[in-house]
């Protein structure tokens, strides 16, 4: 059901809260995340989304977003209903539009993939107390390939029912990859569920899948204009990051898309407040209700906004806390 042309009104807010991104990103060091919130109402319903472009990954720029959003606000309080192009603004708005709509399902999925370093000692005390499901994030290509292999081999051994998703963006040659390989032994190696994105070009890092049996995934390739789904493609997973993809229409088919050729689709963080990771949750529970999503990001926070994470002891700020631009 689409909300009536009338009786429409709309907020934009604006935000900072320091992060200490960590291991989470590699080239771009930002010591704060911002963002925009769009809050809209008609009649008695109401719908929120968040547009945070993520220097270094959103093509677009804060200011950018902002402009997009600030004109579709207006075409929207007189009737319109079509969606900006920026990526981080159709998303955003989109998840407004869907809460506003009632289409975006409440059930969520909080589960999460714990996100760290390739550092041996303190994964394995932290995979070995785990309870339940033991998968875990690792961000490798810091250190050397050959050692980052090493840490993964000591992992697999010390903890025999885990299993890791890794992730490179694309930091190596691919015999730089063949050497993290070579250190892993092979009746492990299918305790890793994927790595993302190990070598600097596709055909690489497929020629390393081919000859290592290690699962690979696409993340940065997902968005790149020349990227299709393909049954004759050996990747098992794609990792969808809904604030670099766009509207919740262009998430749903390529989750679809994923499925019909047999891929996971992971939904994952792109270091959003804790209103667009609880909407995250809500759509990965909706679209991916077989995988934990990749949402582990707000402990790089210092507080949450508007919508607290389930268990989060960090502070939430409300939203009449935050800078009121219309
Ligand atoms: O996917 C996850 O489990 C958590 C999010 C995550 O790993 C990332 C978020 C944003 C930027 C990245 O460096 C990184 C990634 O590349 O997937
Ligand atoms: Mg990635």
């Amino acid at each position: 059901m689409n909300s009536p042309k009338t009786n429409r009104t709309a907020h934009v807010y604006k935000w900072q809260i320091p992060i200490d991104v960590g291991v989470a990103l590699r080239a771009k060091r930002i010591s704060c995340r911002e963002g925009l919130y769009i809050e809209l109402r008609s009649e008695d319903r109401c719908g929120w989304g968040e547009i945070s472009p993520l220097p270094g990954f959103s093509a677009e720029s804060l200011e950018e977003a902002q402009d997009a959003l600030l004109c579709w606000t207006k075409l929207w309080l007189s009737g319109e209903e079509e969606l900006p192009k920026l990526p981080s603004a159709a998303f955003g708005i989109s998840c407004a539009l869907a809460e506003l709509n009632g289409t975006l399902p409440m059930k969520a999925d909080y589960r999460t993939v714990p996100l760290g370093g390739c550092e041996t000692e303190k994964l394995v005390d932290k995979l070995a107390g785990a309870k339940g499901e033991k998968t875990a994030k690792v961000k490798v290509g810091f250190s050397g390939a050959a050692n980052d292999g090493i840490t993964v081999d000591t992992v697999l051994h010390a903890v025999s029912d885990v299993r890791l998703r890794l992730d490179a963006n694309r930091s190596w040659t691919l015999s730089q990859a063949l050497d993290f390989a070579q250190n892993i032994r092979p009746h492990y190696r299918e305790r890793i569920a994927f790595i993302e994105e190990p070598c600097q070009s596709r055909e690489e890092s497929r020629i390393f899948a081919r000859q290592t049996g290690i699962a690979i995934a696409w993340d940065e390739s997902l968005r790149e204009s020349d990227f299709t789904f393909d049954s004759s493609d050996i990747a098992k997973a794609v990792v969808i990051k809904p604030t670099l993809t766009g509207s919740l229409e262009k998430i749903k088919s390529q989750a679809e898309a994923a499925r019909r050729l047999g891929m996971t689709a992971v939904i994952s963080s792109s270091l959003e407040s804790s209103l667009g990771l609880t909407q995250l949750a809500r759509i990965a529970a909706w679209l991916t209700p077989n995988t934990i999503p990749g949402l582990d990001t707000l402990n790089l926070m210092r507080y949450q906004q508007i919508r607290p994470w389930p268990q989060s002891t960090l502070e939430l700020v409300p939203a009449e806390s935050l800078q009121r631009l219309i």
